[in-house]
């Protein structure tokens, strides 16, 4: 039976992006599609994704979406059929999807994305003549109203399902703005958004959604705890078997180093040696100096859920040992003034660049040896993805999504050939230098090492597992 789905989320790859979501929401749907569901995905016109569209058609208008017309483009691109929500009184300015020029959220974020999810919510009940999806997917807080705008509706609607990304950004806004929301009073509520006295979006959807799924099995456990439910595990406990973890897969014909066009040299599993070409163009492009040691790298937003200022800490200590550390990051800036003080300390065995570069980050990935991520919480995580199709051996902590995806050289995995990493933790300072030594141990073995990374690279990191497993989830809740 063919599904027609809605999917809705603030950022799409290769429209824009800011982090993984972005390419959970542009991977999915190909991947979908192959188990006969038809995903069309509902995304904000910011000036990026305007230009790269270009012209398109205009699939449905509102007169009136929070302060302003909006018009719904539909287009195709790269394989993925788009309604770009125009509203350039939410979506034309500066900045990123998210921040301002200088940094700081939108200060009406809470109307961008309540008309992201409103017109999403229409949408779902025929505001284009001839579409009429069988399920909707809402992407983090951002999408997130979308399920709510449609349970309090009493017109017949699609199954609706909340996936959570991140439970860290949950859209909590004063109470004020629920007047302007169009929800009726009775949303105000327990059940409905309010949260601790104001109004929580991704709340609100997690109550109101037929499902919840999160990006893996081991997230959707620790969720359901107080340590790492983020205030909403009592919530989810309720939710019951209405909470899946689902791995994430990757797009595995963007991220192929058998035919990456970022990368200096081509190869494959059965051509590692190839490989040492991409680690020598990395000791060029960060000016380090050419040692035997391994480099081991770090691609991330820099942040305290990302445990890089353990990382930046360890600097000098990893040095020391013989490795060098290579870093393409941005975010908080007493993280990325530690890392450009230990690359002004080390200037030629620690490389840093302070910014979000897409193609930089295939290049560390073919040129580096492990790629570090010492996350305090990780729903999923990507790199770890990218890291193990790459050959770039992932060192993670033991949480969430980590846990999920990387087979530990412990001596069993090591001696039955099966390990593609290194697990460490808990997430502190001194199991990271554990962790590292045990690392640098195993670069020693070359032979070990390289059948450490022929592991990796063949384990199966795309969505063929994942989307099998979102197509009977989504086809069972059609069926209720
Ligand atoms: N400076 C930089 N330059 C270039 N590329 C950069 C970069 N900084 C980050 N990236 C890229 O951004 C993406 C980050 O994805 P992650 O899944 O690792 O984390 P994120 O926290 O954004 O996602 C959230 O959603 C995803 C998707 O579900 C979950 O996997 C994850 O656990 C959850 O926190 C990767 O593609 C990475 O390569």
């Amino acid at each position: 039976m063919s599904l027609s789905l809605l999917s809705v989320a603030s950022e799409v790859f290769p429209l824009i992006k800011t982090g993984g979501l972005a390419d959970v929401a542009g991977a999915l749907p190909l991947a979908l599609a192959e188990h006969d569901i038809a995903v069309r995905t509902l995304m904000p016109g910011y000036p990026d994704v305007m230009r790269q569209i270009g012209s398109g058609d205009a699939l449905c208008r509102f007169d009136d979406l929070f302060g302003g017309p909006a018009v719904v483009i539909g287009t195709t691109l790269g394989g993925l059929d788009l309604l770009v929500l125009d509203a350039p009184h939410l979506y034309d300015r500066s900045g990123g999807p998210y921040v301002t020029a200088g940094g700081f959220d939108h200060p009406d974020n809470w109307a961008r994305f309540a008309a992201l999810s409103k017109a999403g919510a229409a949408i779902a009940q025929g505001a284009i003549p001839g579409f009429l999806p069988d399920i909707v997917q809402a992407h983090d807080w951002q999408a997130a109203l979308t399920p709510v705008y449609l349970a309090v509706s009493n017109r017949p609607r699609p199954k609706t399902v909340v996936t959570v990304h991140n439970l860290a950004f949950q859209g909590s806004y004063p109470s004020s703005i629920f007047a302007s929301l169009g929800l009726p009073d009775t949303a105000w509520s327990i059940e409905g958004v309010e949260y601790y006295g104001n109004v929580g979006y991704l709340k609100g959807g997690l109550h109101a959604a037929d499902l919840v799924t999160t990006v893996s099995p081991t997230y959707a456990d620790e969720i359901l705890t107080p340590a790492g439910g983020m205030g909403l595990d009592g919530l989810l406990r309720g939710r019951g078997d209405r909470l899946v973890g689902i791995v994430n897969g990757i797009d595995t014909s963007v991220w192929d180093p058998q035919t990456d066009p970022a990368i200096a040299c081509h190869y494959s599993s059965r051509a590692l040696k190839a490989r040492t070409h991409n680690k020598r163009a990395l000791e060029g492009e960060f000016g380090l100096r050419r040692e035997d040691g391994p480099i081991l790298a770090v691609v991330s937003r820099l942040t305290w859920q990302k445990g890089l200022d353990l990382v930046a800490e360890a600097c000098d200590a990893i040095v020391a040992r013989g490795a060098r550390v290579v870093v393409v990051g941005s975010g908080e800036s007493a993280i990325e003034g530690q890392f450009l003080a230990a690359h002004a300390r080390n200037p030629d065995r620690v490389g840093v660049r302070i910014g979000y570069d897409e193609t930089l980050s295939h290049r560390v990935q073919a040129g580096a040896d492990a790629i570090l991520i010492p996350s305090r919480f990780e729903p999923c995580g990507l790199t770890q993805l990218y890291g193990l199709r790459y050959g770039c051996i992932p060192f993670v902590s033991k949480v969430g999504g980590l846990a999920d995806t990387v087979i530990d050289a412990n001596h069993a995995a090591a001696s039955a050939g099966v390990a593609t990493g290194v697990i460490f933790g808990p997430p502190t300072g001194p199991a990271l230098m554990a962790g590292v030594d045990r690392a640098l141990r195993l670069y020693a073995d070359p032979k070990g090492w390289r059948s450490m990374q022929v592991s990796a690279m063949n384990a199966d990191v795309s969505w063929r597992a994942s989307a099998r497993i979102y197509a009977d989830l989504f086809r069972d809740l059609t069926r209720e």
